[in-house]
Protein backbone atom coordinates (compact mmCIF):
# COMPACT_ATOMS: atom_id res chain seq x y z
CA UNK A 1 0.00 0.00 0.00
CA UNK A 2 1.09 3.45 -0.56
CA UNK A 3 2.82 5.45 2.53
CA UNK A 4 1.33 8.22 3.13
CA UNK A 5 2.27 10.34 6.01
CA UNK A 6 0.15 13.61 7.58
CA UNK A 7 2.94 16.13 6.00
CA UNK A 8 1.18 15.22 2.19
CA UNK A 9 -2.22 16.38 2.79
CA UNK A 10 -3.15 18.31 -0.06
CA UNK A 11 -6.10 19.80 -1.03
CA UNK A 12 -7.65 17.53 -4.06
CA UNK A 13 -11.26 18.77 -4.42
CA UNK A 14 -10.94 22.37 -4.11
CA UNK A 15 -8.96 24.83 -6.64
CA UNK A 16 -7.61 27.64 -4.82
CA UNK A 17 -10.11 30.69 -6.20
CA UNK A 18 -12.71 28.75 -3.85
CA UNK A 19 -12.57 30.02 -0.12
CA UNK A 20 -11.78 27.49 2.82
CA UNK A 21 -14.55 26.81 4.90
CA UNK A 22 -12.42 26.25 8.44
CA UNK A 23 -13.57 23.57 10.82
CA UNK A 24 -12.32 23.03 14.16
CA UNK A 25 -11.29 19.85 15.62
CA UNK A 26 -10.96 19.81 19.43
CA UNK A 27 -8.11 16.97 20.62
CA UNK A 28 -4.75 16.24 18.43
CA UNK A 29 -5.05 11.98 19.55
CA UNK A 30 -5.03 9.51 16.91
CA UNK A 31 -8.85 10.20 15.41
CA UNK A 32 -8.12 14.25 15.80
CA UNK A 33 -5.33 13.69 13.53
CA UNK A 34 -6.61 11.57 10.93
CA UNK A 35 -9.88 13.36 10.42
CA UNK A 36 -8.07 16.80 10.03
CA UNK A 37 -5.50 15.05 7.59
CA UNK A 38 -8.49 14.17 5.40
CA UNK A 39 -10.57 16.95 5.77
CA UNK A 40 -7.03 19.31 4.82
CA UNK A 41 -6.85 16.51 1.70
CA UNK A 42 -10.44 17.72 0.47
CA UNK A 43 -9.81 21.67 0.56
CA UNK A 44 -11.03 22.32 4.64
CA UNK A 45 -8.78 24.52 6.72
CA UNK A 46 -8.35 22.93 10.04
CA UNK A 47 -7.51 24.61 13.53
CA UNK A 48 -6.82 21.96 16.06
CA UNK A 49 -7.88 22.85 19.71
CA UNK A 50 -5.17 21.03 21.93
CA UNK A 51 -3.91 21.41 25.95
CA UNK A 52 -0.62 21.74 24.05
CA UNK A 53 -0.84 24.67 21.37
CA UNK A 54 2.83 23.93 20.15
CA UNK A 55 2.98 22.20 16.58
CA UNK A 56 3.68 18.74 16.66
CA UNK A 57 5.79 16.95 13.67
CA UNK A 58 3.08 14.57 14.10
CA UNK A 59 -0.14 16.89 12.79
CA UNK A 60 -0.64 17.19 9.50
CA UNK A 61 1.22 19.81 7.49
CA UNK A 62 -1.22 23.47 7.21
CA UNK A 63 -2.83 22.85 9.90
CA UNK A 64 -2.83 25.21 12.70
CA UNK A 65 -2.89 24.47 16.58
CA UNK A 66 -4.06 26.91 19.37
CA UNK A 67 -5.29 26.34 22.58
CA UNK A 68 -8.68 24.72 23.00
CA UNK A 69 -10.88 28.50 23.63
CA UNK A 70 -8.84 29.92 20.89
CA UNK A 71 -9.34 27.27 18.34
CA UNK A 72 -13.25 27.95 18.94
CA UNK A 73 -13.43 31.08 18.06
CA UNK A 74 -11.80 29.88 14.58
CA UNK A 75 -15.10 27.68 13.67
CA UNK A 76 -18.52 27.37 13.62
CA UNK A 77 -18.17 23.47 13.56
CA UNK A 78 -16.25 21.92 15.68
CA UNK A 79 -15.40 18.10 16.09
CA UNK A 80 -14.87 16.94 19.69
CA UNK A 81 -12.15 14.15 19.20
CA UNK A 82 -11.90 13.64 22.76
CA UNK A 83 -12.79 10.81 24.75
CA UNK A 84 -16.26 10.86 26.63
CA UNK A 85 -14.77 10.86 30.18
CA UNK A 86 -12.14 14.42 29.42
CA UNK A 87 -15.50 16.21 28.47
CA UNK A 88 -15.99 18.13 31.81
CA UNK A 89 -13.73 21.23 30.84
CA UNK A 90 -15.82 21.74 27.83
CA UNK A 91 -18.56 23.64 29.79
CA UNK A 92 -16.17 26.16 30.79
CA UNK A 93 -15.82 27.67 27.44
CA UNK A 94 -18.70 29.95 25.94
CA UNK A 95 -16.93 29.96 22.89
CA UNK A 96 -19.32 26.82 22.26
CA UNK A 97 -22.38 28.83 22.60
CA UNK A 98 -24.39 28.62 19.45
CA UNK A 99 -21.90 26.40 17.67
CA UNK A 100 -22.29 22.53 15.59
CA UNK A 101 -20.49 20.12 18.27
CA UNK A 102 -19.22 17.16 16.38
CA UNK A 103 -20.07 13.99 18.66
CA UNK A 104 -17.50 11.57 17.30
CA UNK A 105 -17.35 9.03 20.44
CA UNK A 106 -17.49 5.61 21.02
CA UNK A 107 -17.73 3.55 24.36
CA UNK A 108 -15.83 0.23 25.46
CA UNK A 109 -19.04 -1.39 26.26
CA UNK A 110 -22.58 -1.49 24.94
CA UNK A 111 -24.73 0.86 26.82
CA UNK A 112 -21.72 1.88 28.81
CA UNK A 113 -23.32 5.08 30.56
CA UNK A 114 -27.26 5.80 31.12
CA UNK A 115 -27.17 8.79 28.54
CA UNK A 116 -25.44 8.80 24.75
CA UNK A 117 -22.36 10.62 24.63
CA UNK A 118 -23.92 12.84 22.48
CA UNK A 119 -26.61 13.43 24.65
CA UNK A 120 -24.30 14.31 27.34
CA UNK A 121 -22.44 16.27 25.46
CA UNK A 122 -25.67 18.16 24.85
CA UNK A 123 -26.19 18.14 28.46
CA UNK A 124 -22.96 19.76 29.21
CA UNK A 125 -22.83 22.61 26.86
CA UNK A 126 -26.85 23.15 26.45
CA UNK A 127 -26.49 26.08 23.92
CA UNK A 128 -24.34 24.28 21.31
CA UNK A 129 -26.51 21.85 18.67
CA UNK A 130 -24.99 18.80 18.92
CA UNK A 131 -24.50 16.38 16.11
CA UNK A 132 -23.41 13.00 16.29
CA UNK A 133 -21.17 11.87 13.36
CA UNK A 134 -18.09 9.84 12.52
CA UNK A 135 -17.96 7.35 14.91
CA UNK A 136 -18.24 4.50 12.89
CA UNK A 137 -14.75 4.97 10.96
CA UNK A 138 -11.93 4.28 12.04
CA UNK A 139 -8.61 6.80 12.13
CA UNK A 140 -6.65 3.84 10.25
CA UNK A 141 -9.16 3.84 7.75
CA UNK A 142 -9.15 7.35 7.63
CA UNK A 143 -5.62 7.83 7.07
CA UNK A 144 -4.57 4.38 5.08
CA UNK A 145 -8.12 5.30 2.97
CA UNK A 146 -9.14 2.45 3.17
CA UNK A 147 -12.75 2.76 3.42
CA UNK A 148 -14.22 0.48 0.62
CA UNK A 149 -15.90 -1.58 3.48
CA UNK A 150 -17.39 1.27 5.93
CA UNK A 151 -18.00 4.56 3.66
CA UNK A 152 -21.44 4.66 5.26
CA UNK A 153 -21.42 7.68 7.74
CA UNK A 154 -24.59 7.96 10.56
CA UNK A 155 -25.18 11.09 11.53
CA UNK A 156 -28.02 12.54 13.95
CA UNK A 157 -28.92 15.72 15.49
CA UNK A 158 -31.98 17.87 16.69
CA UNK A 159 -30.67 20.95 14.74
CA UNK A 160 -31.49 19.89 10.82
CA UNK A 161 -29.43 22.69 9.47
CA UNK A 162 -26.59 21.99 12.22
CA UNK A 163 -26.81 18.16 11.00
CA UNK A 164 -27.40 19.38 7.35
CA UNK A 165 -23.91 20.87 7.26
CA UNK A 166 -22.00 17.99 9.10
CA UNK A 167 -23.58 15.86 6.03
CA UNK A 168 -21.86 17.71 3.78
CA UNK A 169 -18.57 17.63 5.08
CA UNK A 170 -19.43 13.85 5.23
CA UNK A 171 -20.18 14.41 1.49
CA UNK A 172 -17.31 16.60 0.66
CA UNK A 173 -14.70 13.73 2.76
CA UNK A 174 -16.19 10.80 0.21
CA UNK A 175 -18.09 9.29 2.89
CA UNK A 176 -21.44 8.47 2.60
CA UNK A 177 -23.88 10.38 5.17
CA UNK A 178 -26.85 8.16 6.47
CA UNK A 179 -29.46 10.49 8.55
CA UNK A 180 -30.64 8.42 11.47
CA UNK A 181 -33.33 11.47 12.99
CA UNK A 182 -33.05 13.22 16.31
CA UNK A 183 -30.11 12.81 18.74
CA UNK A 184 -32.03 10.14 20.62
CA UNK A 185 -30.57 7.92 17.72
CA UNK A 186 -27.12 8.39 19.17
CA UNK A 187 -27.10 5.98 21.64
CA UNK A 188 -27.91 2.65 18.62
CA UNK A 189 -25.05 4.78 16.38
CA UNK A 190 -22.85 4.21 19.55
CA UNK A 191 -23.53 1.00 19.90
CA UNK A 192 -23.09 -0.07 16.09
CA UNK A 193 -18.98 -0.64 16.08
CA UNK A 194 -19.42 -2.20 18.77
CA UNK A 195 -21.36 -5.10 17.45
CA UNK A 196 -19.87 -8.30 16.31
CA UNK A 197 -21.39 -9.74 13.23
CA UNK A 198 -25.54 -9.16 14.67
CA UNK A 199 -26.73 -10.53 11.94
CA UNK A 200 -24.62 -13.79 11.38
CA UNK A 201 -24.73 -14.69 15.11
CA UNK A 202 -27.90 -16.84 15.01
CA UNK A 203 -27.14 -18.55 11.14
CA UNK A 204 -23.69 -19.20 12.60
CA UNK A 205 -24.79 -20.67 16.07
CA UNK A 206 -27.74 -22.68 14.36
CA UNK A 207 -25.77 -24.45 11.82
CA UNK A 208 -22.74 -25.29 14.23
CA UNK A 209 -25.62 -26.72 16.30
CA UNK A 210 -27.13 -28.58 13.62
CA UNK A 211 -23.83 -29.98 11.79
CA UNK A 212 -22.88 -31.27 15.63
CA UNK A 213 -26.06 -33.05 16.37
CA UNK A 214 -26.13 -34.25 12.69
CA UNK A 215 -22.53 -35.62 13.07
CA UNK A 216 -23.03 -37.55 16.21
CA UNK A 217 -26.00 -38.49 15.17
CA UNK A 218 -24.22 -40.45 12.04
CA UNK A 219 -21.83 -41.89 14.20
CA UNK A 220 -24.43 -43.26 16.48
CA UNK A 221 -26.43 -45.10 13.93
CA UNK A 222 -23.04 -45.76 11.08
CA UNK A 223 -19.88 -45.99 13.05
CA UNK A 224 -21.17 -47.27 16.68
CA UNK A 225 -23.88 -49.68 15.66
CA UNK A 226 -22.55 -51.63 13.42
CA UNK A 227 -19.34 -51.87 15.75
CA UNK A 228 -22.08 -53.50 18.87
CA UNK A 229 -23.23 -55.44 16.16
CA UNK A 230 -21.09 -56.44 13.81
CA UNK A 231 -17.77 -55.68 15.51
CA UNK A 232 -16.49 -54.26 11.98
CA UNK A 233 -14.57 -51.06 12.81
CA UNK A 234 -15.62 -48.07 10.04
CA UNK A 235 -14.71 -45.44 12.15
CA UNK A 236 -12.73 -44.13 9.27
CA UNK A 237 -16.00 -43.02 7.97
CA UNK A 238 -16.01 -39.91 10.16
CA UNK A 239 -13.24 -38.21 8.07
CA UNK A 240 -15.14 -37.75 4.49
CA UNK A 241 -18.69 -40.15 4.46
CA UNK A 242 -20.22 -38.60 7.49
CA UNK A 243 -19.19 -34.86 7.28
CA UNK A 244 -20.43 -35.36 3.03
CA UNK A 245 -23.65 -36.62 4.65
CA UNK A 246 -23.57 -33.71 7.67
CA UNK A 247 -22.97 -30.88 5.28
CA UNK A 248 -25.38 -31.14 3.00
CA UNK A 249 -28.39 -32.27 5.27
CA UNK A 250 -27.15 -28.51 7.22
CA UNK A 251 -27.48 -26.35 3.56
CA UNK A 252 -30.71 -28.20 2.95
CA UNK A 253 -32.50 -27.33 6.32
CA UNK A 254 -30.59 -23.82 6.72
CA UNK A 255 -32.03 -22.88 3.01
CA UNK A 256 -36.07 -24.19 3.87
CA UNK A 257 -35.23 -21.94 7.02
CA UNK A 258 -34.46 -18.67 5.06
CA UNK A 259 -38.10 -19.39 3.59
CA UNK A 260 -39.59 -20.67 7.19
CA UNK A 261 -40.68 -17.38 8.51
CA UNK A 262 -41.61 -16.14 5.49
CA UNK A 263 -44.61 -18.69 5.54
CA UNK A 264 -44.73 -18.07 9.50
CA UNK A 265 -45.37 -14.28 8.52
CA UNK A 266 -47.83 -15.34 6.28
CA UNK A 267 -49.81 -17.47 8.37
CA UNK A 268 -50.11 -15.06 11.03
CA UNK A 269 -51.41 -12.34 9.13
CA UNK A 270 -54.20 -14.98 7.89
CA UNK A 271 -54.87 -15.93 10.97
CA UNK A 272 -54.75 -12.37 12.78
CA UNK A 273 -56.28 -11.32 9.52
CA UNK A 274 -54.44 -7.38 9.09
CA UNK A 275 -51.23 -6.81 8.35
CA UNK A 276 -51.34 -3.65 11.26
CA UNK A 277 -49.76 -5.80 13.77
CA UNK A 278 -46.22 -6.11 14.40
CA UNK A 279 -44.89 -9.65 14.07
CA UNK A 280 -42.92 -10.85 17.51
CA UNK A 281 -39.76 -9.62 17.77
CA UNK A 282 -37.71 -13.43 17.54
CA UNK A 283 -39.75 -13.63 13.79
CA UNK A 284 -38.28 -10.04 13.06
CA UNK A 285 -35.37 -10.70 13.77
CA UNK A 286 -35.18 -14.41 11.92
CA UNK A 287 -36.34 -12.40 9.10
CA UNK A 288 -33.48 -10.00 8.64
CA UNK A 289 -30.88 -12.37 9.06
CA UNK A 290 -32.20 -14.61 5.91
CA UNK A 291 -29.79 -13.82 3.52
CA UNK A 292 -26.67 -14.60 6.06
CA UNK A 293 -28.80 -18.07 6.59
CA UNK A 294 -29.05 -18.40 2.60
CA UNK A 295 -25.11 -17.66 2.77
CA UNK A 296 -24.29 -20.15 4.92
CA UNK A 297 -26.03 -22.34 3.53
CA UNK A 298 -24.19 -22.00 0.07
CA UNK A 299 -21.25 -22.37 2.07
CA UNK A 300 -22.45 -25.84 3.34
CA UNK A 301 -23.37 -26.95 0.02
CA UNK A 302 -19.97 -26.17 -1.47
CA UNK A 303 -18.32 -28.16 0.81
CA UNK A 304 -20.78 -31.00 -0.06
CA UNK A 305 -19.55 -30.73 -3.65
CA UNK A 306 -16.26 -30.70 -2.49
CA UNK A 307 -16.63 -33.80 -0.85
CA UNK A 308 -18.83 -35.28 -2.99
CA UNK A 309 -15.58 -34.49 -6.31
CA UNK A 310 -13.14 -36.57 -4.02
CA UNK A 311 -15.05 -39.87 -3.44
CA UNK A 312 -13.96 -41.43 -6.76
CA UNK A 313 -9.58 -41.11 -5.11
CA UNK A 314 -10.47 -42.73 -1.63
CA UNK A 315 -8.77 -45.66 -0.97
CA UNK A 316 -11.90 -47.35 0.66
CA UNK A 317 -14.24 -46.42 -2.99
CA UNK A 318 -11.04 -47.74 -5.04
CA UNK A 319 -10.74 -50.61 -3.29
CA UNK A 320 -14.36 -51.56 -3.08
CA UNK A 321 -14.30 -51.46 -7.15
CA UNK A 322 -10.91 -53.38 -7.05
CA UNK A 323 -12.67 -55.99 -5.44
CA UNK A 324 -15.93 -56.40 -7.29
CA UNK A 325 -14.27 -56.41 -11.08
CA UNK A 326 -12.04 -59.31 -9.11
CA UNK A 327 -14.81 -61.33 -7.90
CA UNK A 328 -16.81 -60.81 -10.91
CA UNK A 329 -13.85 -62.15 -12.98
CA UNK A 330 -12.65 -64.76 -11.01
CA UNK A 331 -17.17 -66.06 -11.24
CA UNK A 332 -16.65 -65.13 -14.74
CA UNK A 333 -20.65 -64.02 -13.41
CA UNK A 334 -21.11 -59.75 -14.55
CA UNK A 335 -23.72 -57.94 -12.69
CA UNK A 336 -27.22 -57.12 -14.56
CA UNK A 337 -27.40 -53.49 -16.03
CA UNK A 338 -30.42 -51.88 -13.99
CA UNK A 339 -31.89 -49.08 -15.84
CA UNK A 340 -34.04 -48.04 -12.81
CA UNK A 341 -30.98 -47.41 -10.54
CA UNK A 342 -29.25 -45.56 -13.92
CA UNK A 343 -32.32 -43.46 -13.85
CA UNK A 344 -31.98 -42.62 -10.23
CA UNK A 345 -28.53 -41.96 -10.16
CA UNK A 346 -28.45 -39.93 -12.87
CA UNK A 347 -31.49 -37.70 -12.05
CA UNK A 348 -29.99 -37.61 -8.05
CA UNK A 349 -26.88 -35.71 -9.40
CA UNK A 350 -29.21 -34.05 -12.44
CA UNK A 351 -31.42 -32.86 -9.50
CA UNK A 352 -27.53 -31.83 -7.58
CA UNK A 353 -26.06 -30.20 -10.36
CA UNK A 354 -29.28 -27.34 -11.20
CA UNK A 355 -29.69 -27.39 -7.27
CA UNK A 356 -26.48 -26.07 -6.68
CA UNK A 357 -26.95 -23.66 -9.82
CA UNK A 358 -29.38 -21.98 -8.38
CA UNK A 359 -28.41 -21.48 -5.32
CA UNK A 360 -24.95 -20.17 -6.64
CA UNK A 361 -27.28 -17.77 -8.48
CA UNK A 362 -29.09 -16.98 -5.41
CA UNK A 363 -26.02 -16.08 -3.73
CA UNK A 364 -24.52 -13.96 -6.39
CA UNK A 365 -28.18 -11.94 -6.60
CA UNK A 366 -28.20 -11.00 -2.64
CA UNK A 367 -24.17 -9.28 -3.55
CA UNK A 368 -25.27 -5.61 -3.19
CA UNK A 369 -23.49 -4.94 -6.34
CA UNK A 370 -25.80 -7.51 -8.11
CA UNK A 371 -29.15 -6.27 -6.07
CA UNK A 372 -28.61 -2.75 -6.19
CA UNK A 373 -28.65 -3.06 -10.58
CA UNK A 374 -32.12 -4.68 -10.35
CA UNK A 375 -35.53 -2.99 -8.94
CA UNK A 376 -36.93 -4.67 -6.34
CA UNK A 377 -39.93 -6.71 -8.08
CA UNK A 378 -36.88 -8.32 -9.97
CA UNK A 379 -34.87 -8.85 -6.74
CA UNK A 380 -38.04 -10.09 -4.90
CA UNK A 381 -38.84 -12.57 -8.20
CA UNK A 382 -35.03 -13.74 -7.97
CA UNK A 383 -35.14 -14.43 -4.17
CA UNK A 384 -38.75 -15.92 -3.61
CA UNK A 385 -39.50 -17.68 -7.33
CA UNK A 386 -35.50 -19.11 -7.57
CA UNK A 387 -35.24 -19.72 -4.07
CA UNK A 388 -38.40 -21.34 -3.57
CA UNK A 389 -37.57 -23.54 -7.08
CA UNK A 390 -34.03 -24.26 -5.52
CA UNK A 391 -35.79 -25.68 -2.42
CA UNK A 392 -37.51 -27.94 -4.25
CA UNK A 393 -34.59 -29.22 -6.66
CA UNK A 394 -32.60 -29.80 -3.43
CA UNK A 395 -35.28 -31.62 -1.92
CA UNK A 396 -35.73 -33.24 -4.58
CA UNK A 397 -31.67 -34.27 -5.01
CA UNK A 398 -32.00 -35.93 -1.19
CA UNK A 399 -35.35 -37.76 -1.78
CA UNK A 400 -34.03 -39.03 -4.80
CA UNK A 401 -30.96 -40.28 -2.88
CA UNK A 402 -32.75 -41.76 -0.51
CA UNK A 403 -35.63 -43.24 -2.43
CA UNK A 404 -37.59 -46.07 -0.42
CA UNK A 405 -33.92 -47.15 1.07
CA UNK A 406 -34.69 -44.21 3.75
CA UNK A 407 -38.31 -45.08 4.69
CA UNK A 408 -38.37 -48.83 5.35
CA UNK A 409 -38.41 -49.91 8.88
CA UNK A 410 -35.58 -52.14 8.28
CA UNK A 411 -33.21 -49.16 8.17
CA UNK A 412 -34.16 -48.45 11.94
CA UNK A 413 -31.18 -48.27 13.85
CA UNK A 414 -32.06 -48.27 17.76
CA UNK A 415 -35.05 -47.05 16.54
CA UNK A 416 -32.99 -44.15 14.29
CA UNK A 417 -34.18 -43.20 11.18
CA UNK A 418 -31.40 -41.97 8.58
CA UNK A 419 -30.54 -38.72 8.74
CA UNK A 420 -32.09 -37.57 6.00
CA UNK A 421 -35.33 -38.83 6.79
CA UNK A 422 -35.11 -36.11 9.59
CA UNK A 423 -33.42 -33.26 7.14
CA UNK A 424 -36.00 -33.54 5.26
CA UNK A 425 -38.81 -32.83 7.58
CA UNK A 426 -38.29 -28.93 7.71
CA UNK A 427 -38.00 -28.42 3.54
CA UNK A 428 -41.47 -30.73 3.14
CA UNK A 429 -43.50 -28.59 5.68
CA UNK A 430 -42.04 -25.33 4.19
CA UNK A 431 -43.26 -26.29 0.64
CA UNK A 432 -46.47 -27.95 1.40
CA UNK A 433 -47.27 -25.03 3.47
CA UNK A 434 -46.13 -22.65 0.90
CA UNK A 435 -48.19 -24.66 -2.11
CA UNK A 436 -51.31 -24.39 0.14
CA UNK A 437 -50.57 -20.63 0.05
CA UNK A 438 -50.23 -20.20 -3.02
CA UNK A 439 -53.99 -21.64 -4.17
CA UNK A 440 -55.81 -19.12 -5.30
CA UNK A 441 -58.58 -18.46 -2.72
CA UNK A 442 -55.60 -18.16 0.01
CA UNK A 443 -53.60 -16.09 -2.35
CA UNK A 444 -56.66 -14.24 -2.77
CA UNK A 445 -57.52 -13.11 1.00
CA UNK A 446 -53.63 -12.69 1.49
CA UNK A 447 -53.24 -10.02 -1.09
CA UNK A 448 -56.12 -8.09 0.16
CA UNK A 449 -54.86 -8.38 3.39
CA UNK A 450 -51.31 -6.96 2.64
CA UNK A 451 -53.40 -4.04 0.94
CA UNK A 452 -54.57 -2.68 3.91
CA UNK A 453 -57.80 -4.38 4.09
CA UNK A 454 -58.75 -5.98 7.39
CA UNK A 455 -60.81 -9.09 7.91
CA UNK A 456 -62.53 -7.40 11.22
CA UNK A 457 -64.86 -4.90 9.84
CA UNK A 458 -66.28 -4.74 13.21
CA UNK A 459 -62.76 -3.04 14.42
CA UNK A 460 -62.05 -1.18 11.35
CA UNK A 461 -65.21 0.58 12.05
CA UNK A 462 -64.78 1.37 15.78
CA UNK A 463 -61.07 2.38 15.30
CA UNK A 464 -62.37 4.77 12.69
CA UNK A 465 -65.02 6.05 15.09
CA UNK A 466 -62.51 6.67 17.51
CA UNK A 467 -60.63 8.68 14.52
CA UNK A 468 -63.39 10.51 14.23
N1 LIG B 1 -9.23 6.10 17.15
C1 LIG B 1 -10.22 5.77 16.39
O1 LIG B 1 -10.07 4.98 15.43
C2 LIG B 1 -11.58 6.32 16.64
C3 LIG B 1 -11.84 7.17 17.69
N2 LIG B 1 -13.08 7.70 17.88
C4 LIG B 1 -13.35 8.61 19.00
O2 LIG B 1 -12.55 9.76 18.85
C5 LIG B 1 -12.21 10.28 20.13
C6 LIG B 1 -10.72 10.43 20.21
O3 LIG B 1 -10.14 9.16 20.04
P1 LIG B 1 -8.55 8.98 19.83
O4 LIG B 1 -8.07 10.07 18.99
O5 LIG B 1 -8.32 7.62 19.40
O6 LIG B 1 -8.02 9.15 21.32
P2 LIG B 1 -6.62 9.71 21.81
O7 LIG B 1 -6.46 9.28 23.21
O8 LIG B 1 -5.59 9.35 20.82
O9 LIG B 1 -6.85 11.28 21.75
C7 LIG B 1 -7.69 11.93 22.63
C8 LIG B 1 -7.31 13.37 22.68
O10 LIG B 1 -8.16 14.04 23.60
C9 LIG B 1 -7.52 15.23 24.05
N3 LIG B 1 -7.80 15.46 25.47
C10 LIG B 1 -8.45 16.52 25.96
N4 LIG B 1 -8.54 16.46 27.28
C11 LIG B 1 -7.88 15.36 27.66
C12 LIG B 1 -7.59 14.79 28.92
N5 LIG B 1 -8.01 15.35 30.06
N6 LIG B 1 -6.87 13.67 28.94
C13 LIG B 1 -6.45 13.10 27.81
N7 LIG B 1 -6.70 13.59 26.57
C14 LIG B 1 -7.41 14.72 26.51
C15 LIG B 1 -6.06 15.02 23.80
O11 LIG B 1 -5.66 15.97 22.84
P3 LIG B 1 -4.63 17.13 23.23
O12 LIG B 1 -3.45 16.47 23.81
O13 LIG B 1 -4.37 17.80 21.93
O14 LIG B 1 -5.33 18.03 24.21
C16 LIG B 1 -5.93 13.64 23.21
O15 LIG B 1 -4.98 13.54 22.23
C17 LIG B 1 -12.75 9.29 21.15
O16 LIG B 1 -13.97 9.76 21.67
C18 LIG B 1 -12.97 8.04 20.35
O17 LIG B 1 -14.01 7.26 20.88
C19 LIG B 1 -14.10 7.41 17.03
C20 LIG B 1 -13.91 6.57 15.95
C21 LIG B 1 -12.67 5.93 15.71
CU1 LIG C 1 -26.04 -34.10 -2.72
Amino acid sequence: MENKTFTDALPLTMNSSEKQETVCIFGTGDFGRSLGFKMLQCGYSVVFGSRNSQMSSLLPHGAEVLSYSEAAKKSDIIIIAIHREHYNFLTELIELNGKILVDVSNNLKINQYPESNAEYLAQLVPRAHVVKAFNTISAWALQSGALDASRQVFVCGNDSEAKQRVMDIVRTLGLTPLDQGSLMAANEIENYPLQLFPMWRLPFYLSAALCVFFFFYCVLREVIYPYVYEKKDITFRMAVSIPNRVFPITALILLALVYLPGVIAAILQLYRGTKYRRFPDWLDHWMLCRKQLGLVALGFAFLHVLYTLVIPIRYYVRWRLRNINITQAASQKENSFSTTSAWLSDSYLALGILGFFLFVLLGITSLPSVSNIVNWREFRFVQSKLGYLTLILCTAHTLVYGGKRFLSPSILRWFLPSAYVLALIIPCIVLVIKFILIMPCIDNILTRIRQGWERNSKYSTLNKKSDV
